[in-house]
């Protein structure tokens, strides 16, 4: 296989606040290869965006990247190593902080927001920002840069661009905003394109259209891109793989198929159940009961225990790693569930736990085991 674009490895992020120490990102390790788009998703809280502004390295006071390794095209946007007196020290080879700003942001690692208006100026119109901004970063001279802007418009379905180039973000929609920003991710030929939430607030017609552009776009650039987000049935249309985080951890990864049609984590169960699905009609939706517990004091054992329709007392001693539990030739899937043989915990003999999952007792989910789909 040929090495990941990116690859991240038991990567740390906290915040120090007056009530503890935040455990927001809490050693997730994924890849991302060339030219696929790697799905994060998980509920509000889950650390999604704070792993993605590890990536950029933009973390802001009280927060700092505290552990782990980013690695981008063989550079090193962040390690540590132990120095002369045991202390932990940035790597020498780590990018400072000049070429994250002139090399890698924005250009090479293009971050695409949930709204518009944190990156666009409006008392500019749009078409400048986006020449301006083309300018700026490729080295071409304003009217090259115009040119090339429009193209980018008319690219990303801005009808009439050449007129529209004129117009201020105000006189955009909230979808056609959003594709404006997807231009600019786009204009500088980014190698990696992290998108968060970008269709989150769009209507969910502007938002498959959103979706189906950049996935001609993706084929076409062949870039790749994170996409951050809560909502399985985006997922489901435009992930190649994917990685379901749970207060800090990534407690399945897996390819799209095989993460909707062969679930092994309960609570990547209860994201599915909860969402209206394409590719099925179910009879009602069931949101996931309870809420996700403060990430400053996780849950010992399985975090999600505490809302497991499935949780056994061992669930509440046993903290599951991340393991493989792909079947021979397939496709690496792996989950952090120690009802799978591969954890082998004595699962099969522990006694069923009271949690929030409404019931009280899940006698009726603990009877049928482990796998039942
Ligand atoms: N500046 C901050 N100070 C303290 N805690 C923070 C800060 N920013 C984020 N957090 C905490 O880090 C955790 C992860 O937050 P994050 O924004 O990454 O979640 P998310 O998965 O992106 O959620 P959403 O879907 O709502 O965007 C949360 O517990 C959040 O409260
Ligand atoms: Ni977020």
């Amino acid at each position: 296989m040929t090495e990941p674009l990116l690859s991240v490895r038991d990567l740390k992020t906290q915040f120090f606040t007056e009530d503890g120490t935040v455990r927001a990102v809490d050693g997730i390790s994924f890849d991302v290869y060339e030219g696929e788009i790697v799905g994060l998703v998980g509920e509000s809280g889950a650390g999604k965006s704070v792993a993605t502004s590890s990536i950029l390295r933009l973390v802001d006071s009280p927060g700092e990247i505290v552990g782990g390794e980013i690695e981008f095209k063989g550079e090193t946007i962040f390690g540590l190593e132990e120095g002369d007196a045991g202390e932990l020290r940035p790597r020498d080879e780590m990018l400072t902080e000049t070429q994250m700003r002139k090399r890698i942001r924005g250009r090479e690692i293009a971050i695409i927001f949930q709204d518009p208006m944190e990156s666009l100026n409006p008392v500019f119109t749009v078409g400048g920002q986006l020449r301006e901004f083309i300018e700026i970063n490729r080295d071409l001279d304003p009217a090259e840069a115009k040119e090339e802007a429009i193209d980018m418009l008319r690219e990303v379905g801005i009808p009439a661009p050449e007129s529209r180039y004129d117009e201020y973000p105000h006189q955009f929609s909230g979808g056609m905003r959003q594709r404006v920003l997807i231009a600019m991710a786009l204009a500088c030929q980014p190698d990696l394109i992290i998108a968060d939430e970008p269709t989150t607030a769009l209507d969910v017609t502007v938002e498959g259209e959103i979706l189906e552009m950049v996935t001609a776009l993706q084929e076409k650039y062949d870039t790749s891109f994170i996409w951050v987000t809560h909502d399985m049935s985006v997922v489901a249309e435009i992930c190649d793989r994917v990685n379901v985080m749970y207060l800090g951890e990534i407690i399945e990864q897996a390819e799209v198929d095989d993460l909707f049609y062969d679930t092994k984590h309960p609570y990547t169960s209860a994201l599915l159940d909860s969402m209206p699905r394409p590719d099925k009609t179910v009879d009602e939706l069931r949101p996931i009961e309870g809420v996700m517990p403060e990430a400053i004091n996780p849950p010992s054992g399985c975090r999600f225990h505490s809302r497991c329709p499935e949780a056994r007392e061992v669930c509440r001693e046993v903290h599951p790693d991340l393991r493989d539990l792909s079947d021979e030739g397939e496709a690496t899937h792996t989950g952090a569930c120690v009802k799978h043989d591969a954890f082998d915990v004595g699962y099969g003999d522990s006694p069923a736990i009271e949690t929030e999952t409404g019931s009280g007792f899940s006698a009726g989910l603990t009877e049928t085991g482990g796998e039942a789909e």
